[in-house]
């Protein structure tokens, strides 16, 4: 017969198995509730179709699917490839402070192994410019043993990320991220390449129709101005003529070069058709198109264009016409807005050719 102290014992016993049971199924639970966090964190980044998702998935939701306190993506891009892509698609990178590109000859990224441990002012500034964490992790993201970047992952907490530290989770996270980044940007670098002009480089007929109707759209609802510019190259019929069609193409590239040399960030040129440029200008009235349209036209003059296998450098000129959508009229569609828009430009060209070629006219 058992006494009352070895059932008292018992209880006890009891009690502290039902207690650490607790325990283990609360662990479960939150075990249970990290890897579903971190099965949505991965469908995230696996379905990221745009450079944009990408982005805002590893610096917005990796800090707090992972609990810390900053996630920056640094992306090597020495010959601006990527920047130029993003450029001319209107990714604005002061939208996203944690993407940094990685400068030329400065303390290269590490490659291979994740490196782990205390924050390091000289090593790890550069990759957190605006947040100082207290232990970091640096991952090196490869794509086909070539080095594309890095993950570098922030917390206030020293002993976070220590050097004997197990690495294989957080490898596997930079190769999905790896993956995910040469994917988006590929898909960004296709829609780039459907956008432009092959010849030029500049934007083609499809992507200024439709940033113009954005824009339009636009203007009609903020009620601001916006102008048109159609420019065309005079007698460019005698270049190809005279100098063959190689060196017409040479003449293409450099008036697009100089037109684009007059414009702000925020306007667009396109080529329109064979020697036709058409350029978007926000924000600006009448006066603005017509100060911009000198310049452009000036630009193009003033200086002689040199053409491989040429004795001497082409005299070139283009005429301008020039039309403001001023007011907006909000009743009219945006796309029939930009027809109009192209329209009086394109009249007002005619009228430049008219007149002498080499000139600026204004609608009416
Ligand atoms: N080299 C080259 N020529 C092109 C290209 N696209 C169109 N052209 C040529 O551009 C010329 C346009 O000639 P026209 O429309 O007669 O005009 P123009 O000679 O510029 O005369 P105006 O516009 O009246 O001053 C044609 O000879 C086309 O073959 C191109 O991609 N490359």
């Amino acid at each position: 017969m058992k006494s009352a102290v070895d059932t008292q014992a018992l209880i006890e016993e009891n009690q502290q198995l039902h207690a650490e049971m607790q325990d283990l199924l609360e662990q479960a639970r939150i075990n249970q509730q990290i890897m579903q966090r971190h099965q949505a964190f991965d469908l995230r980044l696996i379905g990221s179709g745009e450079f944009r998702d990408l982005i805002e998935t590893v610096s917005l939701l990796m800090p707090n699917t992972f609990n810390l306190e900053i996630v920056t993506l640094t992306l090597i891009d020495h010959d601006f490839d990527i920047r130029r892509i993003l450029q001319d698609l209107q990714i604005g990178l002061d939208e996203y402070p944690n993407l940094l590109f990685h400068v030329e000859g400065s303390t290269p990224l590490p490659q291979d192994k994740p490196t782990l441990g205390a924050y390091d002012l000289a090593l790890h500034k550069p990759l957190f410019p605006s947040y100082q964490p207290a232990s970091v992790a640096v991952l090196p993201l490869m794509r086909h043993q070539n080095p594309i970047g890095c993950l570098a992952l922030g917390s206030a907490h020293e002993g976070r990320f220590t050097g004997n530290l197990a690495t294989d989770f957080i490898e596997r996270l930079a190769s999905v991220v790896a993956i995910c980044l040469e994917n988006v940007i590929n898909n960004e670098r296709l829609k780039h390449i459907g956008l432009t002009d092959p010849l030029t480089g500049v934007n083609n007929r499809r992507y200024i129709e439709q940033r113009m109707q954005e824009e339009i759209g636009r203007a009609q609802r903020e009620r601001s101005a916006l102008s048109c510019l159609f420019i065309d190259i005079d007698h460019f019929k005698r270049v190809n003529d005279k100098f063959g069609h190689q060196s017409g193409d040479d003449v293409l590239r450099e008036v697009a070069t100089r037109i684009k040399k007059e414009l702000r960030l925020s306007d667009s040129l396109g080529r329109y058709g064979g020697e036709e440029f058409i350029v978007l200008l926000t924000q600006a009235t009448v006066h603005d198109a017509a100060r911009i349209a000198e310049r452009i036209r000036a630009s193009v003059a003033q200086q002689a264009i040199l053409i491989a296998g040429a004795d001497e450098a082409l005299q070139i000129t283009v005429s301008i016409g020039a039309a403001a959508q001023m007011p907006p009229d909000r009743s009219i569609p945006a796309d029939i807005a930009r027809q109009k828009l192209v329209a009086r430009a394109d009249e007002a060209l005619y009228r430049a050719k008219e007149s002498g070629r080499n000139r600026v006219v204004l609608a009416d």
